[in-house]
């Protein structure tokens, strides 16, 4: 299986109007392509069934990205989001940088040396595994979320498919303020189309195919590191 779009359009630095079945659209200005995102988690998975780190946070940053252009409204998520990532990237640029090529050499590494924080948050602020369970919860949202999209109807409404996703998941981990935020937010969110077509993966349909591709390799890199975590006890670090 190829993770590709067919369509070959890139994005471009000026503004490009293309006529695609009858219908003008206009393209993403910053060459942002949600192909790259989805290639960056299939890049993550190994021979061995190990997650390398690298691609995996260079899936987050442009999936950061993509939540940023659709306005300051989530900013709150996004910062959080990338406190988490810059977490791993110091780590990834430290001298113990071989220690955090793979989410299993740092659960290896930070379990053998105390460096999870187990207890409480406190204990290890900058944990490496604390800073991935909380990607790791978001991925499963997003999991849901382009499943969500994928499978809905012409007519459905983004906020709604996000919000059920959120409430399946995220959620079960966030207190009634930030439950009460997002959900305000979703409602900011664009029709299903237009939310299709800013993934900049060609039309809606298109989209949807190539998300049929690409979901299984998110899925499965959720599903390794759920293992990962569940077999150290550590899907509920505080
Ligand atoms: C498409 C709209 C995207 C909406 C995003 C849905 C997720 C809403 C999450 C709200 C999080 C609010 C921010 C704060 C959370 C923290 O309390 C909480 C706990 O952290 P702590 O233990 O350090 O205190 N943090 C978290 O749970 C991590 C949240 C990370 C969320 C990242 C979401 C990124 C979403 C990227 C979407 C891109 C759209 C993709 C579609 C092509």
């Amino acid at each position: 299986m190829v993770i590709g779009w067919r369509g070959g359009v890139g994005g471009g630095g000026k503004r490009r109007v293309r006529v695609l079945r009858g219908k003008a659209m206009a393209e993403r200005q910053d060459g942002f392509c949600l192909r790259e995102v989805l290639a960056a988690f299939r890049a993550c998975l190994t021979a061995e069934q190990t997650v390398l780190m690298d691609p995996y946070l260079r899936g987050w940053n442009g999936l950061i990205r993509f939540l940023n252009s659709l306005g300051t409204i989530f900013s709150f998520v996004s910062k959080d989001a990338v406190t988490k990532i810059q977490i791993m990237e110091k780590y990834r640029s430290s001298d113990q940088r071989e220690r955090y090529e793979t989410l299993q050499s740092m659960v290896e590494y930070e379990l053998a040396n105390g460096l999870v924080g187990l207890k409480n948050q406190g204990e290890c602020p900058e944990s490496g595994c604390r800073a991935i369970l909380r990607l790791h919860r978001a991925l499963h949202w997003l999991q849901m979320f382009l499943e969500g999209l994928r499978t809905s109807q012409e007519d459905s409404k983004t906020s709604v498919i996000c919000t059920n996703s959120y409430n399946a998941s995220l959620a079960n981990y966030h207190p009634w303020v930030i439950r009460k935020a997002a959900t305000l937010a979703f409602r900011a969110l664009p029709t299903r189309n237009a939310f299709l077509e800013n993934m900049n993966l060609g039309t809606p349909e298109e989209a949807v195919d190539m998300l049929g591709e690409a979901l299984p390799y998110v899925c499965k890199v959720y599903e390794i590191t759920e293992e990962l975590y569940a077999k150290h006890k550590m899907l509920d670090l505080p």
